[in-house]
């Protein structure tokens, strides 16, 4: 069963499908036909053409799309950095924020809510790989807010396409292509350049954020799993058109970019958009949606059986990261050790928990809020405790994760952490090794004694 249990407010609408191709228009006629461009678009507005791709960009890969607004993005004063202490999204540039990558396995207790900031000074960069200037590797941000977006104020990346896993609160979010409602368990992915704005209509938020600075979002091939499961087409909602008309207001537009802040003034809304059609757009999931499947004989499979999204990398099969989930499920499997084994991977993988449990660990260490990195080679597995019940239990089916939600950010990069990651959040668990693996006794008997 799906453990969707969300329903759509009327003023949200949206329309299905990933990778469609989509055409939405607020007002009757605001759609050209045919054309992109014509001399003159209906009703006055103006075409504007918003790319996601090269141009050029093989025809499976390529997203454009084409907005009908009241006035042109381009219609601002010139961007003038604006950073603050609160903005802490680059790990260039400050000497003590450059990454360090480091071999242990990290944990960190659940990240604290904060009320005093909004949605665009809540990220703090915790880890990540690579640099937006050259379009190459991912960030992994935590975020915690309790006050909306100034009214008028947008935000955009020009750094990379937000994957954003909201673990507490409501995220309300107006952007150019319509408004999105995200509540927990659920996930929306706002790809580079798309303006928002984040208002709280249920109090503080919490979460975290993948940002992508190559490529895009995929679903997963399915290969001989055939032709549906894990996460469906048409399960993925996007906004239709929605818009407003305000050209007499003072608005910011704040920008990151490299990991900074900037901001430029507008006399209109940035809101503005009557109509749009095209294959770049922001996106939404509801994870219960997600349609899990397991070994039904024996063994443990990879987790690639969970992933709900991918970013490719140049090499098949390979990825700058996927983005898998645990979600509640049956165990059935016979003469299994049934937890995840033990591992060290070529990837590194980030892990968070929504909410609920993780199986392959005993409450209290890994919690919701919380996070583990466990980076290229680092050595893991189930702790002591999960092993000795897992090791012993009777194998009769069994449902796991319920009323739980972890996941994994799982990247073929190393990963660094920051100096916030590591020091400021003062969040990292000392005792995790001494927790987890250390207390593992040999268990190893030669045959005959
Ligand atoms: O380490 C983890 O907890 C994530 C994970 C889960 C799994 O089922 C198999 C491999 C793996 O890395
Ligand atoms: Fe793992």
């Amino acid at each position: 069963m799906p453990t969707t249990t969300f329903e759509t407010p009327e003023k949200y609408e949206y329309q299905n499908g990933f990778d469609s191709y989509h055409e939405t228009e607020a007002v009757k006629g605001a759609l050209p036909i045919a054309a992109n461009s014509p001399q003159k678009p209906p009703y006055g507005l103006y075409a504007e053409k918003l790319s996601g791709t090269s141009f050029t960009a093989p025809r499976h890969e390529n997203k454009q799309s084409w907005l009908y607004r009241i006035l042109p993005a381009a219609a601002h004063e010139p961007f003038e950095p604006r950073e603050s202490s609160s903005f802490t999204t680059n790990s260039e540039n400050k000497p003590h924020d450059k990454f360090q990558q480091i071999p242990n396995q990290l944990r960190w207790d659940p990240f604290d809510l904060d009320e005093k900031v909004d949605w665009v000074n809540s990220l703090h960069l915790v880890a990540g790989a690579g640099d937006p200037t050259i379009k190459s590797g991912i960030g992994v941000f935590i975020f915690a807010a309790g006050r909306s977006m100034d009214e008028h104020e947008a935000f955009y990346s020009a750094d990379g396409d937000f994957l954003i896993v909201l673990q507490h609160g409501v995220l309300d979010i107006v952007t150019e292509f319509g408004n999105l409602l995200v509540r927990p368990n659920e996930i929306t992915v706002i790809p580079r350049g798309i303006r928002y704005r984040i208002s709280l209509p249920a109090g503080p938020v919490r979460g975290y954020v993948l940002e992508l600075y190559q490529g895009h979002f995929r679903l997963p091939e399915l290969g001989p799993i055939g032709s549906n499961c894990l996460a469906n087409a048409r399960d993925f909602q996007v906004p239709v058109a929605a818009f407003e008309e305000d050209t007499s207001t003072t608005w910011h537009i704040l920008a990151k970019f490299n990991g900074r802040l900037f901001s430029a003034k507008q006399d209109h809304s940035p809101f503005d958009v009557v109509a749009w059609h095209g294959l770049y757009y922001p996106y939404k999931y509801d994870l219960g949606r997600f349609n899990t499947i397991g070994s039904i004989s024996y063994d443990h499979p990879d987790p690639s059986i969970f992933t709900v999204l991918t970013a490719p990398s140049d090499h098949g099969g390979t990825a700058v990261a996927d983005f898998v989930i645990f979600p509640p499920r049956w165990l059935v499997q016979e003469d299994t050790f049934r937890p995840p084994w033990y591992h060290r991977n070529t990837m590194s993988e980030f892990m968070g928990l929504i909410h609920g449990q993780y199986d392959a660990k005993m409450a209290g260490g890994f919690q919701p809020a919380g996070a583990s990195l466990h980076n290229v080679m680092s050595a893991h597995g189930p702790d002591a405790a999960t092993f000795e019940k897992a090791s012993t239990v009777e194998l009769t089916p069994a449902r796991v994760g319920e009323g739980s939600m972890a996941f994994m950010f799982e990247s073929c990069l190393m990963v660094g952490v920051t100096d916030w990651g590591l020091q400021k959040c003062s969040k990292v668990q000392e005792d995790y090794n001494a927790e987890s693996w250390i207390p593992l006794r040999p268990r190893f008997k030669r045959p005959g004694n």
